[in-house]
């Protein structure tokens, strides 16, 4: 393993021992700065104690908790997972009984309200603050009907610590410090959240970078993080602006697609941005590029075809592009699952990855999981665990899977067996619980590639009206472009994913929203005249 050399800048915000906030470009150490301040804040914490580390997806969260955990440091009693989990786990369930009487564990959590619920509330929102909650009576009838919404977790556990003295001294006597990663993503109920947390006495740490904000749409506001760089007396603030991923020309031509007036960083080198107009589909594109994976491989520029991710704005220019690919590959979609979203189809997706060996060993799951019940337990719980990873029978899975999860604490599972019956008839869906393979080229959405870093990155979706979004206005000519600041803020989070090499790739055919093909323009992005000479274009 390599040792980590910090910079000075990383080297004073692992130090600081008071709050703080982080803002830092893509690249610049920001998880690795938070895995060190955890690795140095817990073996001083008693063992009934740990660290609330928050990070924006479950993959984020595996992947700093595996870098906490590495060389067996024990991490005590911290939670590592999402902020919409740690309000369910550790604030909804045990306190909101004790406020608004009724179980919540005998509640539906539900990630959209339908028609029918909706109608409980007399506003529309979209995530909802605490104030909302107070004043809006249907919150509570929306309950007593046997109702979570997820997008109401953050203002609930508001309410709950603003409302419950066994909440707040539950949260101080089992937490020293919070961290927030991803902090340009928080709606306003998760900031007044954590500002919360923070004034019971825990110290606090939020991390982010507000030119990486895409989730705007459903309530991210970037100001909440700029507000805390500015809160002087509760906050210092460091900033880490170097980027160790990516070659120098990937950096200036990343940031001047925000900044026109970004200064260059000057190198020797060639320039590792291009270019590229292929005649045909996506498809076309596809069997074009191929060879070059085949080639990259050839000469060592990479060592694995799993080093090649191919990024889009959206899933169905992945899929179609798939068609054409001739490498093994993984595209990432979401599982039926996923698309369920409550903490039980979370723990049941964690048992397939077990299953398919994605989440290596018994201990991982038991760990997440088991740690509560008493250690004479674990023999029985390993094997059944065992049980689940050898069984090949569907039906017999699902019964073994539901034992597991009553022990956990759940009691419904139909729907989410349903889930994984469908997901056990797809091939392309069980792979996505396996763990990634060498020779498989990775595709996924811009989205989802936050976070994640690749040798080289093809970007497609390079065409007018692909991307940045784009919708007709009143006349033809008309430029209209809803979603600008966001699709700029994830072009950059695409092409900052490289270390090596970013091609961005437009083809002469363009699928409209009726599905036929015309011929394309290109994109918004590839106008920009401060890119002009930061980039190469191939043929
Ligand atoms: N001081 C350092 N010296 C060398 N490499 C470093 C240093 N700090 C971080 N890195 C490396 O730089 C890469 C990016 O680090 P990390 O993933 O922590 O950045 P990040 O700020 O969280 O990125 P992003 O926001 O773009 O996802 C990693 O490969 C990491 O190992």
């Amino acid at each position: 393993m390599s040792t980590f050399n910090p910079t000075l800048q990383q080297q004073a915000a692992i130090d600081c021992e008071d709050s703080i906030v982080i803002t830092a470009c893509p690249g610049s150490g920001k998880t690795t700065v938070m895995k060190e301040k955890i690795r140095g804040i817990t073996p001083n914490l008693s063992s009934h104690k740990g660290v609330i580390a928050i990070t924006f997806t479950k993959k984020a969260s595996e992947e700093l908790k595996k870098r906490c955990k590495e060389n067996a440091h024990d991490t005590k009693l911290s939670f590592f997972g999402t902020i919409d989990s740690f309000c369910l786990k550790e604030l909804i369930l045990p306190f909101l009984g004790r406020i608004w009487y009724g179980k919540p564990s005998d509640c539906k959590i539900v990630k959209e309200l339908d028609s029918h619920q909706q109608l409980y509330l007399s506003g529309k929102y979209n995530s909802p603050t605490c104030d909302e909650l107070s004043s809006d009576a249907g919150f509570k009838a929306l309950y007593d009907a046997g109702i979570l919404w997820m997008s109401s977790f953050a203002a609930l556990s508001l309410f709950i610590l603003n409302n419950s003295v066994s909440a707040r001294r539950y949260i101080r006597a089992r937490y020293s410090h919070v961290f927030i990663d991803e902090y340009q993503d928080s709606s306003q109920a998760q900031h007044e959240l954590f500002i919360k947390i923070k004034e019971l006495g825990l110290i606090a740490t939020a991390v982010g970078d507000i030119d990486q904000s895409i989730y705007q749409f459903r309530g991210s506001q970037p100001e909440f993080l700029l507000a805390l760089t500015e809160d002087n007396a509760n906050f210092q603030h460091f900033e880490l602006d170097l980027n160790h991923r990516c070659h120098p020309s990937i950096v200036n031509y990343a940031s001047r697609v925000l900044d026109p007036g970004y200064k260059l960083i000057a190198h020797e080198d060639d320039i590792y941005v291009f270019r590229r107009l292929i005649n045909g589909s996506l498809k076309n594109a596809a069997e074009h590029v191929s060879p070059w994976i085949d080639d990259w491989l050839e000469k060592n520029t990479i060592n694995n075809a799993s080093d090649v991710a191919i990024l889009a704005k959206k899933e169905i220019s992945l899929r179609e592009f798939s068609t054409g690919l001739t490498h093994n590959h993984r595209l990432y979609t979401d599982s039926p699952l996923n698309d369920i979203g409550t903490e039980c189809a979370d723990v049941y997706s964690d048992l397939l990855l077990y299953k398919y060996g994605a989440i290596p060993t018994a201990q991982d799951v038991i760990e997440k999981y088991f740690f509560q019940l008493p250690a004479r337990n674990m023999a029985d719980i390993r094997r059944q665990l065992k049980g689940i990873r050898a069984e090949a029978i569907l039906e017999a899975f699902i019964e073994k899977s539901n034992g597991l999860l009553e022990l956990i604490g759940f009691d419904e599972f139909e729907e989410e067996n349903d889930a994984v019956r469908l997901i056990w008839s797809k091939d392309t869906w069980v792979k996505l619980f396996k763990p990634i393979a060498k020779d498989e080229v990775q595709l996924m959405t811009l989205h989802k590639s936050k976070g994640l870093e690749f040798k080289i990155i093809l970007h497609l979706d390079m065409e007018e009206w692909s991307f940045p979004h784009r919708i007709p206005g009143d006349n033809w000519d008309d430029i209209n472009y809803p979603s600008l600041a966001e699709d700029t803020n994830l072009h950059y989070v695409g092409v900052t994913r490289a270390e090596l090499c970013c091609i961005l790739i437009r083809t002469s055919l363009r699928r409209n929203a009726q599905g036929n093909y015309g011929n394309s323009r290109p994109s918004y992005f590839l106008g920009l005249p401060q890119l002009e000479g930061l980039y190469q274009s191939i043929t």
